[in-house]
Protein backbone atom coordinates (compact mmCIF):
# COMPACT_ATOMS: atom_id res chain seq x y z
CA UNK A 1 0.00 0.00 0.00
CA UNK A 2 2.82 2.26 1.13
CA UNK A 3 6.49 2.48 -0.79
CA UNK A 4 8.82 4.69 0.61
CA UNK A 5 12.43 4.44 -1.19
CA UNK A 6 15.88 6.57 -0.19
CA UNK A 7 14.12 9.38 1.43
CA UNK A 8 16.21 12.01 2.02
CA UNK A 9 15.21 15.47 4.17
CA UNK A 10 17.94 18.15 5.44
CA UNK A 11 17.49 20.79 7.58
CA UNK A 12 20.55 23.90 7.06
CA UNK A 13 22.67 20.91 5.90
CA UNK A 14 21.89 18.11 8.58
CA UNK A 15 20.46 15.27 7.39
CA UNK A 16 17.60 14.72 9.99
CA UNK A 17 16.04 11.85 7.20
CA UNK A 18 18.61 9.68 5.51
CA UNK A 19 18.08 7.11 2.83
CA UNK A 20 14.79 5.95 4.87
CA UNK A 21 13.30 3.25 2.55
CA UNK A 22 10.33 0.90 3.77
CA UNK A 23 7.03 -1.01 2.66
CA UNK A 24 3.75 -1.06 4.29
CA UNK A 25 1.51 -3.52 3.00
CA UNK A 26 -2.52 -2.90 2.83
CA UNK A 27 -4.59 -3.49 5.76
CA UNK A 28 -1.27 -3.79 8.50
CA UNK A 29 -0.82 -1.34 11.40
CA UNK A 30 2.44 -0.21 11.15
CA UNK A 31 4.61 1.23 13.96
CA UNK A 32 7.66 4.10 13.98
CA UNK A 33 9.28 3.58 16.80
CA UNK A 34 12.22 6.71 17.97
CA UNK A 35 13.24 8.82 20.12
CA UNK A 36 12.66 12.38 20.11
CA UNK A 37 14.78 14.29 16.96
CA UNK A 38 14.66 11.00 15.40
CA UNK A 39 12.99 12.14 12.32
CA UNK A 40 9.79 10.40 12.74
CA UNK A 41 7.37 13.60 12.34
CA UNK A 42 9.70 15.17 9.13
CA UNK A 43 9.04 11.17 7.43
CA UNK A 44 5.41 11.07 8.20
CA UNK A 45 5.14 14.87 6.55
CA UNK A 46 6.77 13.85 3.61
CA UNK A 47 4.30 11.18 3.20
CA UNK A 48 1.09 12.80 3.65
CA UNK A 49 2.29 15.68 1.08
CA UNK A 50 2.94 18.39 4.08
CA UNK A 51 6.72 18.20 3.53
CA UNK A 52 8.77 18.02 0.17
CA UNK A 53 11.58 15.62 0.27
CA UNK A 54 15.29 16.43 -0.91
CA UNK A 55 15.02 13.28 -2.79
CA UNK A 56 13.64 9.55 -2.85
CA UNK A 57 9.97 8.59 -3.76
CA UNK A 58 6.94 7.97 -2.02
CA UNK A 59 4.39 5.56 -3.44
CA UNK A 60 0.47 5.34 -1.88
CA UNK A 61 -1.79 3.35 -3.18
CA UNK A 62 0.07 3.72 -6.47
CA UNK A 63 0.40 7.59 -6.38
CA UNK A 64 3.09 9.17 -6.45
CA UNK A 65 3.36 10.72 -3.22
CA UNK A 66 5.00 13.60 -4.33
CA UNK A 67 3.92 14.67 -7.52
CA UNK A 68 -0.13 13.37 -7.39
CA UNK A 69 -0.69 14.87 -3.74
CA UNK A 70 -4.15 16.23 -4.43
CA UNK A 71 -5.02 12.65 -5.38
CA UNK A 72 -3.21 11.35 -2.35
CA UNK A 73 -5.15 13.52 0.05
CA UNK A 74 -8.07 12.04 -1.29
CA UNK A 75 -7.45 8.19 0.00
CA UNK A 76 -5.29 9.59 3.49
CA UNK A 77 -6.65 10.65 6.45
CA UNK A 78 -4.11 12.50 8.93
CA UNK A 79 -4.85 12.83 12.40
CA UNK A 80 -4.54 16.84 13.55
CA UNK A 81 -2.70 17.41 16.92
CA UNK A 82 -5.78 18.15 19.51
CA UNK A 83 -4.69 21.57 19.95
CA UNK A 84 -5.15 22.32 16.57
CA UNK A 85 -8.99 21.85 16.64
CA UNK A 86 -11.49 24.37 16.51
CA UNK A 87 -12.20 24.97 19.97
CA UNK A 88 -15.45 27.24 19.45
CA UNK A 89 -17.17 24.70 17.46
CA UNK A 90 -19.20 21.43 18.56
CA UNK A 91 -18.35 18.41 18.29
CA UNK A 92 -20.91 17.78 15.43
CA UNK A 93 -20.62 20.93 13.39
CA UNK A 94 -16.78 20.65 13.13
CA UNK A 95 -17.61 17.07 12.14
CA UNK A 96 -19.61 18.18 9.38
CA UNK A 97 -17.29 21.09 8.61
CA UNK A 98 -14.01 18.66 8.02
CA UNK A 99 -16.91 16.78 6.21
CA UNK A 100 -17.85 19.50 3.81
CA UNK A 101 -14.13 19.65 2.40
CA UNK A 102 -14.60 16.20 0.53
CA UNK A 103 -16.57 15.07 -2.10
CA UNK A 104 -18.46 12.53 -0.25
CA UNK A 105 -17.72 11.72 3.81
CA UNK A 106 -19.18 9.06 6.16
CA UNK A 107 -22.29 8.93 7.80
CA UNK A 108 -22.35 11.45 10.62
CA UNK A 109 -24.40 9.37 13.16
CA UNK A 110 -22.26 5.77 12.73
CA UNK A 111 -19.01 8.84 13.00
CA UNK A 112 -20.39 9.68 16.53
CA UNK A 113 -21.63 6.94 17.29
CA UNK A 114 -18.29 4.44 16.24
CA UNK A 115 -15.92 7.40 17.83
CA UNK A 116 -18.08 7.39 21.21
CA UNK A 117 -18.75 10.81 20.46
CA UNK A 118 -22.78 10.76 20.62
CA UNK A 119 -23.61 12.12 23.97
CA UNK A 120 -21.29 15.01 23.43
CA UNK A 121 -21.78 16.41 19.77
CA UNK A 122 -23.47 19.63 21.15
CA UNK A 123 -20.74 20.17 23.26
CA UNK A 124 -17.74 22.92 22.10
CA UNK A 125 -15.16 20.97 21.55
CA UNK A 126 -12.96 22.95 24.10
CA UNK A 127 -14.85 20.95 26.76
CA UNK A 128 -14.01 18.04 25.65
CA UNK A 129 -11.26 15.99 27.88
CA UNK A 130 -7.83 14.67 26.68
CA UNK A 131 -9.30 11.27 25.56
CA UNK A 132 -12.17 12.93 23.48
CA UNK A 133 -10.27 15.07 21.80
CA UNK A 134 -7.77 12.48 20.03
CA UNK A 135 -11.35 10.48 19.36
CA UNK A 136 -12.30 13.77 17.37
CA UNK A 137 -9.04 14.10 16.21
CA UNK A 138 -9.13 10.30 15.00
CA UNK A 139 -12.63 10.58 13.31
CA UNK A 140 -11.51 14.24 11.77
CA UNK A 141 -9.31 12.32 9.77
CA UNK A 142 -11.42 9.74 8.69
CA UNK A 143 -14.70 11.28 7.80
CA UNK A 144 -14.00 10.57 4.33
CA UNK A 145 -13.69 7.53 4.64
CA UNK A 146 -9.58 7.13 3.48
CA UNK A 147 -7.82 3.75 2.87
CA UNK A 148 -4.56 4.64 5.00
CA UNK A 149 -4.33 6.56 8.17
CA UNK A 150 -1.52 8.87 9.92
CA UNK A 151 -1.76 8.87 13.83
CA UNK A 152 1.37 11.07 14.73
CA UNK A 153 1.83 9.98 18.76
CA UNK A 154 -1.65 9.37 19.12
CA UNK A 155 -1.72 8.89 22.92
CA UNK A 156 1.46 11.07 24.37
CA UNK A 157 -0.32 12.89 27.35
CA UNK A 158 -3.27 10.43 28.14
CA UNK A 159 -4.36 8.59 30.79
CA UNK A 160 -4.22 4.48 30.78
CA UNK A 161 -7.60 4.30 30.32
CA UNK A 162 -8.30 7.10 27.94
CA UNK A 163 -5.16 5.34 25.78
CA UNK A 164 -6.42 1.95 25.73
CA UNK A 165 -9.94 3.53 24.33
CA UNK A 166 -7.78 4.81 21.69
CA UNK A 167 -6.10 1.62 20.94
CA UNK A 168 -9.89 -0.03 20.72
CA UNK A 169 -10.17 2.43 17.89
CA UNK A 170 -6.96 2.05 15.89
CA UNK A 171 -7.65 -1.99 15.67
CA UNK A 172 -10.81 -0.71 14.26
CA UNK A 173 -9.64 0.68 12.05
CA UNK A 174 -7.60 -1.97 11.53
CA UNK A 175 -10.54 -4.33 10.88
CA UNK A 176 -12.40 -2.11 8.77
CA UNK A 177 -9.12 -3.25 6.41
CA UNK A 178 -7.64 0.75 6.54
CA UNK A 179 -3.78 0.66 6.89
CA UNK A 180 -2.31 2.65 9.94
CA UNK A 181 1.10 4.76 10.25
CA UNK A 182 1.47 5.10 13.43
CA UNK A 183 4.28 7.01 15.12
CA UNK A 184 4.56 6.57 18.79
CA UNK A 185 7.01 6.64 22.14
CA UNK A 186 5.55 4.23 24.36
CA UNK A 187 6.68 0.59 23.60
CA UNK A 188 3.61 -1.03 24.96
CA UNK A 189 1.34 0.62 22.54
CA UNK A 190 3.66 -0.88 19.71
CA UNK A 191 4.00 -4.09 20.70
CA UNK A 192 -0.28 -4.36 21.24
CA UNK A 193 -1.16 -2.63 17.96
CA UNK A 194 1.28 -3.05 15.65
CA UNK A 195 1.74 -5.70 12.91
CA UNK A 196 5.43 -4.88 11.86
CA UNK A 197 7.44 -1.83 13.59
CA UNK A 198 10.14 0.30 12.53
CA UNK A 199 12.89 1.29 14.84
CA UNK A 200 14.11 4.81 14.18
CA UNK A 201 16.96 6.82 15.24
CA UNK A 202 19.34 10.09 14.27
CA UNK A 203 17.00 9.55 10.41
CA UNK A 204 17.80 6.15 9.80
CA UNK A 205 15.71 2.90 10.02
CA UNK A 206 18.24 0.48 12.10
CA UNK A 207 15.38 -2.23 12.58
CA UNK A 208 12.06 -3.38 11.26
CA UNK A 209 10.20 -6.50 11.87
CA UNK A 210 7.26 -7.56 14.03
CA UNK A 211 7.39 -6.75 17.64
CA UNK A 212 8.33 -10.67 18.46
CA UNK A 213 10.38 -10.76 15.52
CA UNK A 214 12.41 -7.65 17.35
CA UNK A 215 12.54 -9.39 20.89
CA UNK A 216 13.54 -12.75 19.63
CA UNK A 217 16.72 -10.84 18.01
CA UNK A 218 17.76 -9.80 21.24
CA UNK A 219 20.77 -12.17 22.76
CA UNK A 220 18.67 -11.66 26.31
CA UNK A 221 14.97 -12.82 26.83
CA UNK A 222 14.92 -11.73 30.65
CA UNK A 223 15.38 -9.22 33.14
CA UNK A 224 16.29 -9.05 35.93
CA UNK A 225 15.69 -5.59 37.61
CA UNK A 226 16.53 -4.12 41.47
CA UNK A 227 17.99 -1.10 43.13
CA UNK A 228 21.18 -1.05 45.23
CA UNK A 229 23.71 0.92 46.71
CA UNK A 230 27.46 0.65 45.90
CA UNK A 231 26.76 -1.74 42.50
CA UNK A 232 29.90 -4.32 42.06
CA UNK A 233 29.34 -4.59 38.17
CA UNK A 234 32.33 -7.00 37.76
CA UNK A 235 30.42 -9.85 40.14
CA UNK A 236 27.72 -9.04 38.87
CA UNK A 237 29.30 -9.58 35.23
CA UNK A 238 30.58 -12.64 36.10
CA UNK A 239 26.84 -14.30 37.16
CA UNK A 240 25.94 -17.15 34.90
CA UNK A 241 23.34 -16.07 32.07
CA UNK A 242 24.13 -12.43 32.36
CA UNK A 243 24.11 -10.57 28.67
CA UNK A 244 24.15 -6.54 29.50
CA UNK A 245 23.99 -4.76 32.80
CA UNK A 246 22.11 -1.51 32.46
CA UNK A 247 22.40 0.74 35.54
CA UNK A 248 19.62 3.64 35.77
CA UNK A 249 19.94 6.77 37.98
CA UNK A 250 19.93 6.46 41.41
CA UNK A 251 20.33 2.89 42.09
CA UNK A 252 18.54 0.91 39.39
CA UNK A 253 20.37 -2.44 38.50
CA UNK A 254 19.12 -4.05 35.40
CA UNK A 255 20.44 -7.37 34.43
CA UNK A 256 19.66 -8.73 30.75
CA UNK A 257 20.44 -12.70 30.86
CA UNK A 258 19.57 -15.22 28.71
CA UNK A 259 19.36 -17.93 31.81
CA UNK A 260 17.07 -16.44 34.55
CA UNK A 261 16.80 -19.75 36.42
CA UNK A 262 20.72 -19.47 36.93
CA UNK A 263 21.29 -16.11 37.08
CA UNK A 264 18.84 -16.27 39.70
CA UNK A 265 20.21 -19.21 41.43
CA UNK A 266 23.73 -17.47 41.69
CA UNK A 267 22.90 -13.91 42.45
CA UNK A 268 20.85 -14.81 45.95
CA UNK A 269 23.51 -16.79 47.91
CA UNK A 270 25.83 -13.60 46.31
CA UNK A 271 24.09 -11.04 47.50
CA UNK A 272 23.62 -13.00 51.16
CA UNK A 273 27.49 -13.50 50.73
CA UNK A 274 28.45 -9.63 49.68
CA UNK A 275 26.13 -8.66 52.52
CA UNK A 276 24.02 -6.76 49.63
CA UNK A 277 20.30 -5.37 49.89
CA UNK A 278 18.70 -5.82 46.81
CA UNK A 279 15.42 -3.67 46.85
CA UNK A 280 12.11 -4.80 44.78
CA UNK A 281 13.62 -7.93 43.32
CA UNK A 282 11.99 -8.82 40.17
CA UNK A 283 11.74 -10.31 36.84
CA UNK A 284 10.16 -10.30 33.64
CA UNK A 285 10.41 -11.01 29.75
CA UNK A 286 12.66 -8.50 27.65
CA UNK A 287 10.38 -5.92 25.35
CA UNK A 288 10.19 -3.82 22.71
CA UNK A 289 11.73 -1.29 25.09
CA UNK A 290 14.55 -3.45 25.52
CA UNK A 291 15.14 -4.08 22.16
CA UNK A 292 15.30 -0.26 21.71
CA UNK A 293 18.00 0.09 24.42
CA UNK A 294 19.89 -2.63 22.69
CA UNK A 295 20.03 -1.02 19.45
CA UNK A 296 20.30 2.72 20.26
CA UNK A 297 21.90 2.82 23.53
CA UNK A 298 19.03 5.25 24.01
CA UNK A 299 15.85 5.65 26.57
CA UNK A 300 12.72 6.03 24.90
CA UNK A 301 10.64 9.24 26.38
CA UNK A 302 9.51 7.78 29.91
CA UNK A 303 5.76 7.50 29.73
N1 LIG B 1 11.47 22.89 9.99
C1 LIG B 1 12.61 22.49 10.56
N2 LIG B 1 13.75 23.23 10.46
C2 LIG B 1 14.91 22.80 10.99
N3 LIG B 1 15.06 21.64 11.68
C3 LIG B 1 13.97 20.87 11.83
C4 LIG B 1 12.69 21.26 11.28
N4 LIG B 1 11.80 20.27 11.60
C5 LIG B 1 12.47 19.34 12.30
N5 LIG B 1 13.77 19.70 12.44
C6 LIG B 1 14.81 18.89 13.12
O1 LIG B 1 14.84 17.63 12.51
C7 LIG B 1 15.08 16.60 13.47
C8 LIG B 1 13.98 15.56 13.39
O2 LIG B 1 12.76 16.13 13.84
P1 LIG B 1 11.38 15.34 13.87
O3 LIG B 1 10.33 16.27 14.40
O4 LIG B 1 11.13 14.73 12.55
O5 LIG B 1 11.69 14.20 14.92
P2 LIG B 1 10.69 13.24 15.69
O6 LIG B 1 11.30 11.89 15.67
O7 LIG B 1 9.32 13.37 15.15
O8 LIG B 1 10.74 13.80 17.16
P3 LIG B 1 9.54 14.03 18.20
O9 LIG B 1 9.25 12.71 18.75
O10 LIG B 1 10.15 14.97 19.17
O11 LIG B 1 8.40 14.63 17.45
C9 LIG B 1 15.18 17.29 14.82
O12 LIG B 1 16.54 17.48 15.12
C10 LIG B 1 14.50 18.63 14.57
O13 LIG B 1 15.03 19.61 15.42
Amino acid sequence: MIRVHKLVKEYEGKRVVDSVSFNVDEGEVFGLLGPNGAGKTTTMEMMEGLRTPDSGSITIDGLDGIRQREQVKGIIGVQLQSTALFDHLKVREILQLYGSFYPRMQSLEALLTSFDLKEKESDLVKHLSGGQRQRLAIALAVVHDPKVIFLDEPTTGLDPKARRGLWDIILRLKQEGRTVFLSTHYMEEAEQLCDRVAIMDSGTIIDLNTPAGLIRQLASDSVVEFMMEDVDEKELRELEGIKEIRLGDGFEVCLLTDDLRMTLRRLIPLADEKGWTLQGLRTRTATLEDVFIERTGKRLRES
